[in-house]
């Protein structure tokens, strides 16, 4: 089942793609991990962070299809276990539809992304650095993953 996680951000620092990629690179063939990078609209050339925010909605949203399954990262979001989260990648095992992550730029993410989602999910109560959140989403998939697999990465 493919995973891909479309992040409004780019030129990340490489201590975040290195960690990124750490835990991409660890995901097994069935639940392959892909990231789709936004560049993020120019900030300060006299749009409001609303007005910056509905035009990197619009490319996030050009780049999901009708059927995928979409998650948009949000410190408001459902707050699930690793546990969760692995029971609910076995059911979407099943269905196979591509699931999408979305994390937002230095604003956040447009209304409309999150009317699109299925599911809006955090992964603290706290507001994260949008780099770091990429990082901590792919170890949590891969915590997941070795969850599902019985895999000794994950201890109880
Ligand atoms: C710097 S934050 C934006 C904060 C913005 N004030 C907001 O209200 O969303 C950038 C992105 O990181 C993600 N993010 C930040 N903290 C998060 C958290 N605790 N849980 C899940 N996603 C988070 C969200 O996708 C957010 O759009």
């Amino acid at each position: 089942m493919k995973l891909t996680l479309i992040a409004v951000g780019h030129k990340m620092p490489g201590w975040i793609d290195a960690g990124y990629k750490e835990f991409a690179k660890r995901m097994p063939r069935d639940f392959p991990l892909q990231l789709l990078e936004l560049k993020p609209d120019k900030r300060g050339s006299g749009k409001t962070a609303q007005q910056v925010m509905a035009d990197e909605a619009e490319r996030i949203l050009a780049a999901i299809s009708q059927d995928t399954r979409v998650l948009a990262l949000d410190e408001r979001g459902a707050n699930w276990t690793t546990m969760q989260l692995a029971d609910k990648m076995k059911t979407w095992q099943i269905d196979g539809r591509e699931t999408v992550f979305i994390i937002g730029g230095t604003d956040g993410l447009d209304p409309s992304v999150k009317k699109r989602a299925n599911q809006l999910l955090q992964l603290s109560a706290m507001t994260l650095p949008h780099g770091m959140v990429r990082v901590i989403l792919a170890e949590q998939l891969y915590r997941a993953v070795s969850i599902i697999n019985n895999h000794p990465y994950h201890r109880e």
